[in-house]
Formats: structure tokens, C-alpha cells, sequence
């Protein structure tokens, strides 16, 4: 049974982008909805209300929001939205004012239809989620000034006050879901934003926005607190001559794999970051000199052993310079540590690379 309401939920998704995945479920959605709570009142006509004819002819109306799943299934997402709106119009009109009077309080689920068309219509369709409401907006001031003086079912005063409670009550919900709904979709476009813009594209890892944004933070609280940390400066060796020798793939492919390795190496809460070409900073919170030495040379060993193999059948290896700085003397700022850093790293490339190199060690010894 689920899997049944799942497949029709996802009826024309296939291949979609994701926002287009997500306002064809929601139709959907709404489709079943609807036959549901359709289905619900049929069978109160007939059983509660004592009103079979009425409850047929229901039945038929709610037969035509299938044809929105079908066009849903294929792919023609427009016309779907169209119909379905269209038929819930004609449905309340219907109900309002041939099979009930304005009493049965049927015509304020047209407000549904501004909420819905709002959410289910892309920007773009601008013109027909106006127009859809804007007949919606009529249809209610029609109906709420005409009085059906033949209806095919009367009833009682007190079904007329049920309805119109159930319809005041439906449409309170359709905007609570609405508003939950739509609510969700900003935060998830939002997330999504943020994420695109502190990674690094190609790698995953931070980027150089990111470092630094998070980094200040960091450091700050860290200095405020009196707590040691550390950085760590990574520079890939000879990384010219690997794009020269195995092209540009497979330096983008070299420096995925190293960055993988970074993220794997040394404290979960270490801040890493890729801050330039092939250029890597971390940030080790709680960290001292000796630690972070520790943790460097674990760095530098695992970048050493990657080996790559080409499609040609080439073995590929790199290794990386690291140079360290450390808040000892004074709460130095992000940027005083990267020069330190950097002096280091500078050193380490001096001294023939692939090595691990201090800046608290080239200022005591
Ligand atoms: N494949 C690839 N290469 C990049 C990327 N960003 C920068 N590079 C390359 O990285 C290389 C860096 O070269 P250099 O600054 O000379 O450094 P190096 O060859 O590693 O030499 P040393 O640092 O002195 O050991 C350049 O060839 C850049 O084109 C990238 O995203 N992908």
C-alpha cells in the first residue's frame, strides 16, 4: 500500500530537476489529498447525510483529478497544475451552488487555490497562478452573493454548519502545511547556498572563504580563552610538473585524493581547508607545538603514500611541504600565524621538500 502511494507521489519525477522533483510530489500529493478527502465526503452524503444522488455525482467529479496524475506521469507538469485547479473550481462550484446553497460553506475552499497555485507554479507561470487566482477570488464573491434556490440535496441547518466547519477547517490546515512546507523549501535552498559557497568545487573540502571566515572565529574565541592551536601550511611538491607530465585531470584527481587524506588525518575538530591551487591550510584547536608536530609528520607521510595510476598505466606519487605556526608568543591573528606558517613552509621547500618544518623551531634554535 505504500508503495503504491510512493510510485503515484512520484509519478513524472523521473530526470527533473530537484525543484521541479519537489513541486510535482507536492502535486501529487495534493491530488491524492483531494480524492481522499472527496472520497470522505461521498461517503458522508450517502451515509451521514442521507443524500446518495448527491454522493454519485461526487464520486464522478472526483474521477477527473486522475487525469492530473496522468499528466503528471507525463512529464506535462503545466497542464496537470492547470487541470487540477480548473477541477477543483468547477467541483466547489458544483457543490456551492447545484447540489447545496452558499450555507454549506463549500466556497471558501477556493482559497485554496491562491495557496496552492503559490506554492505548486514556478516563478515564471506568473501569468497563470494570477489568473487561477484571480478566477479563484471571483468565484468565491459569486457564490458568497447567490443563493441556490434549487439545490438537489437541502440541508438542515445543522449539515450546513458541519460543512462549513469542515471547510473553515481544511483551509486553516491547507495554510498551516502550506506555510511548513514553503518555510522548508527556503531553508533547504538556503543551506544549499551556504554550502556552495564555503566549498571548495572541486575537492569538497572548505574553501579559502570559509577558512578565513571561520578561522577568525576560531582563533578569537581560542585567544579570548587563553587555549593553544596550531596551523598547518600544505604546499604539493613539483605539482607544475605533474599537470605537464599527466595533464591537468590528473593533477584535479591528485589533489582530490590528497585532500581526502587531510580530512582523514589528525583530530576530528581540526578546521581544513584548501586556500589556494594546491595549497592546504588546517587549523588545529587545543593543539601545542609538540602535537602538532606529531600530527604534521602523520600529514606529510600519508601524502607521500599516494600513488596514483593513470589510464595510461602511469604510477603517479606526490608529496607536500608543511610548515607550522603556533599562538605561543602573543594571541597572534589568522593572518600573523600564515606568515609564520608560510616562513616555515618556505624553509621546508629550502630545505628539499617533502618535510615537516617549524616556525617556533626556526625561532629558538
Ligand atoms: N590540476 C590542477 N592544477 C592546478 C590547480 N590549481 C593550480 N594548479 C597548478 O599548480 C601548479 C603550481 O605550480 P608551482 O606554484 O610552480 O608549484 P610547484 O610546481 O608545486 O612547485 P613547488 O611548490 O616549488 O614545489 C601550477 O602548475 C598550477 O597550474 C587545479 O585546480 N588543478
Amino acid at each position: 500500500m505504500f508503495d503504491l502511494f510512493s510510485s503515484i507521489v512520484a509519478l513524472g519525477t523521473k530526470n527533473e530537476h530537484s525543484s521541479a522533483v519537489q513541486k510535482t510530489r507536492m502535486l501529487n500529493m495534493l491530488v491524492l489529498l483531494t480524492i481522499l478527502i472527496a472520497i470522505v465526503y461521498s461517503i458522508s452524503y450517502m451515509y451521514v447525510l442521507n443524500a446518495p444522488l448527491v454522493a454519485l455525482y461526487n464520486l464522478v467529479l472526483t474521477s477527473g483529478y486522475f487525469l492530473s496524475l496522468f499528466f503528471s506521469h507525463q512529464h506535462h507538469h503545466k497542464a496537470a497544475k492547470t487541470w487540477y485547479f480548473s477541477l477543483i473550481m468547477l467541483h466547489l462550484f458544483i457543490c456551492g451552488n447545484l447540489f447545496f446553497t452558499q450555507e454549506s460553506g463549500f466556497h471558501f475552499y477556493y482559497f485554496l487555490v491562491p495557496i496552492g497555485a503559490l506554492l505548486l507554479f514556478e516563478l515564471k507561470e506568473k501569468k497563470l497562478k494570477t489568473t487561477l487566482s484571480l478566477v479563484a477570488a471571483s468565484l468565491f464573491l459569486y457564490c458568497e452573493n447567490t443563493l441556490n434556490e434549487n439545490p438537489l440535496h437541502v440541508f438542515s441547518e445543522a449539515a450546513n454548519h458541519l460543512l462549513s466547519q469542515s471547510a473553515f477547517l481544511v483551509d486553516m490546515f491547507a495554510i498551516i502545511l502550506a506555510l511548513t512546507l514553503f518555510s522548508k523549501q527556503i531553508e533547504r535552498h538556503e543551506l544549499g547556498l551556504i554550502k556552495q559557497a564555503s566549498t571548495d568545487m572541486l575537492t569538497g573540502l572548505n574553501n579559502r572563504r570559509f577558512f578565513f571566515q571561520e578561522g577568525e572565529k576560531l582563533l578569537t574565541k581560542k585567544n579570548k580563552e587563553n587555549k593553544s592551536y596550531s596551523l598547518l601550511l600544505i604546499d604539493l611538491d613539483y605539482f607544475k610538473d605533474i599537470n605537464d607530465k599527466y595533464g591537468h585531470a590528473v593533477g584535479d584527481e591528485c589533489l582530490i585524493i590528497v585532500s581526502d587524506a587531510l580530512q582523514n588525518v589528525g583530530p576530528e575538530n581540526k578546521l581544513c581547508a584548501r586556500i589556494g591551487g594546491e595549497e592546504f591550510a588546517i587549523i588545529l584547536p587545543r593543539c601545542g607545538p609538540k602535537s602538532a608536530e606529531v600530527i604534521a609528520e602523520h600529514v606529510r607521510s600519508a601524502i607521500e603514500k599516494i600513488t596514483l595510476t593513470t589510464s595510461q598505466g602511469d604510477s603517479v606519487e606526490c608529496s607536500g611541504s608543511i610548515g607550522i605556526s603556533h599562538n605561543e608568543v602573543k594571541n597572534e591573528t589568522l593572518k600573523e600565524l600564515l606568515e609564520q606558517a608560510d616562513i616555515a613552509l618556505y624553509k621546508a621547500k629550502d630545505n628539499g621538500r617533502n618535510q615537516v618544518v617549524s616556525y617556533h623551531q626556526l625561532t629558538h634554535s
